[in-house]
């Protein structure tokens, strides 16, 4: 008989046996404050345009060289219940805006820091998660009177690039001047009339080779792919859009055709070979010139196909067969039959050109269109996926001005701004909540601090005079990342504006975070159930492997 092994008495005896438990300041508040203050370390030299990259290897053993806060964390995959919190907060921010990502986890990660310090001096959490909520509150009605400027036109290209260019500069310093023009004018030509915009109408087609300066946009889609048959241009195509496949239909169960002689096997092919004539024929005769399939095509339909003059287009994705239909104006068919007038497509011109030895096929509207299409030029796979985010977080930019045109001044200058208001604020707030809300103007200061240290100036200095600054009213004072001459700009004047609506969020992200993993004061972990591990959440199911990096 198995002897009986005693459980210890206390919590753990109601839990199933191998779960763990902490409690207490030292082994919950300080450890997670601990774990979320590395995680914030790990990504702040990655802040601003002169952030460093990381090289980080995916458990799939792929190779990423970035400095993209967001990407970093999805690879990343963090497994500490507190530090997860900040991911949360941060995946939130990307959610909502698209951008600014690190800014949240620098300052989550610096407030919990502070409060470390403010427990250290006899604080208790309340006092802290009160000052903190009162701060966070006054910064977001401090943030409203801090907009310099309002984007007037979202059609004005040279308009949208000013905006846009400081998202592309923290990522891709020296290129943001061309860059910005060319998200720009995808973005002013991806807009219809209605307004109705998402950072889903500018693709990307990354294509290696040539200069980052030869990158160029297209109104329509590109994909890279070749043509399945003969014809490989059509002007004015009308496109008939299947998700179902291009061959002879195949009964749903099996059945079996007794044929008894040499002359019944030919009449069978003929008859199948007449009736898949006979669909190919009846597509065509309903003007359509472009066939664009989601599933198998076969032999006998593309030989009909080019005997009809159809271009015949595959696409594996359904996310792409998604967005073409969108760009085209088509419905998507379920079977192989004749397409109605409105479940049509039209396009301008569909062809087939090679791009730097690879081959793609460009849909390309010279009429207005909801997509349009980047096609990215570089010399490394790493720099067109370094670039690839940077555009992206710029598109994302753009649809948060749609939504509110306010600017305010970046490189630092608005954070320090509201961190001299909130330091004022404090003075006038009794009790030992002043401690509190003082901690929380130092954090904001924390992300001028990152920027200022990572462009590699004489951080002290240059955070004391541009303190001073903005005392004196110098509300758009921020810190140069050219490193030549001056450490410090007017970045109204420089143009370098961030929208007011990422720093909201970012602000009520990071502080709502902050308090949420201050008030956790138990850690129960329950024992991990056995047998194989559920299936997470893949937004790229559909899509083949080969297509997700396209
Ligand atoms: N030329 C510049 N000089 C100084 N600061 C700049 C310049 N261009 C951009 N910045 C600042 O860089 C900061 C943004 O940096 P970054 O894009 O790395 O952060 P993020 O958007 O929070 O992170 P992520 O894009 O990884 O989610 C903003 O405060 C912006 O004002």
């Amino acid at each position: 008989m198995a002897a009986h092994v005693p459980v210890a008495p206390g919590y753990l005896q109601m839990l199933k046996q191998g779960a763990r438990y902490y409690s207490g300041m030292e082994e919950v508040v300080h450890r997670n404050i601990e774990a979320c203050k590395q995680l914030s370390h790990c990504l702040r030299t990655s802040y601003g345009p002169n952030g460093l990259n990381k090289l980080v290897i995916n458990h799939l053993e792929k190779i990423f060289v970035t400095g993209d806060a967001a990407l970093i964390l999805r690879e990343l995959v963090v497994e500490h219940p507190a530090a997860k919190m900040l991911v949360m907060a941060t995946q939130a921010q990307e959610q909502e805006i698209g951008d600014g990502t690190n800014f949240v986890l620098i300052l989550a990660g610096s407030l919990l820091e502070n409060a470390e310090e403010l427990l250290k001096l006899g604080l208790s959490v309340s006092e802290i998660t009160e000052g903190y909520k009162v701060a966070s509150k006054k910064a977001l009605e401090l943030l409203e009177d801090l907009s310099c400027l309002s984007l007037k036109d979202i059609r004005d290209v040279t308009e949208v690039a000013a905006a846009t260019k400081p998202s592309l500069a923290s990522k891709q310093y020296g290129y943001e001047d061309f860059l910005a023009t060319l998200v720009a004018k995808s973005c002013v030509s991806a807009i219809p009339k209605s307004g109705e915009f998402s950072a889903e109408s500018v693709r990307i087609c990354k294509i290696i080779g040539a200069s980052v300066e030869d990158s160029v946009m297209l109104e329509g889609m590109v994909f890279k792919r070749e043509t399945e048959g003969t014809v490989n241009s059509v002007q004015d195509a009308k496109v008939a859009v299947y998700t179902c496949a291009f061959d002879s239909a195949k009964p749903e169960t099996k059945g079996t055709v007794l044929l008894k002689s040499a002359g019944e096997f030919m009449d069978f092919r003929k008859g199948e070979e007449a009736l898949m004539e006979s669909h190919v024929r009846d597509i065509a005769e309903e003007g359509v010139n472009v066939v664009v399939v989601g599933a198998k095509i076969g032999d006998l339909a593309l030989h009909y196909a080019d005997k009809y003059k159809l271009m015949v287009v595959k696409m594996t994705s359904r996310n792409d067969l998604r967005r073409l239909c969108k760009a085209l104006g088509a419905t998507p068919l379920l079977s192989l039959i004749p397409p109605t007038e409105d479940e049509l497509g039209s396009c301008s011109k569909v062809y087939l050109q090679e791009v730097g030895n690879t081959q793609v096929v460009i849909f390309k509207q010279n009429q207005e269109c909801p997509m349009s299409t980047i096609l990215l030029r570089g010399s490394t796979d790493r720099l067109l996926d370094n670039i690839e985010e940077a555009v992206n977080d710029a598109v994302s930019t753009y649809n948060t001005l749609i939504r509110d045109p306010r600017l305010v001044p970046g490189a630092g200058a608005t954070e320090m701004q509201l961190a001299v208001k909130i330091a004022d604020f404090g003075q006038s707030v009794p009790g030992l909540e002043q401690y509190a809300i003082h901690a929380y103007s130092k954090s904001l200061q924390s992300i001028t601090r990152a920027l200022a240290d990572n462009s590699g100036t004489q951080t002290n200095p240059v955070m004391s005079k541009l303190y001073s600054l903005h005392q004196q009213g110098e509300s758009s004072a921020g810190v140069s990342a050219d490193g030549e001459g001056t450490d410090l700009i007017d970045a109204s004047e420089a143009g370098i504006l961030d929208p007011l609506l990422l720093k909201h969020w970012g602000i009520k992200l990071a502080s709502e975070a902050a308090i949420t993993v201050l008030g956790v004061d138990q850690i129960i972990i329950g024992k991990k159930s056995g047998g194989p591990k559920p299936r997470g959440e893949n937004p790229n199911w559909d899509v083949p492997h080969d297509a997700i990096d396209n």
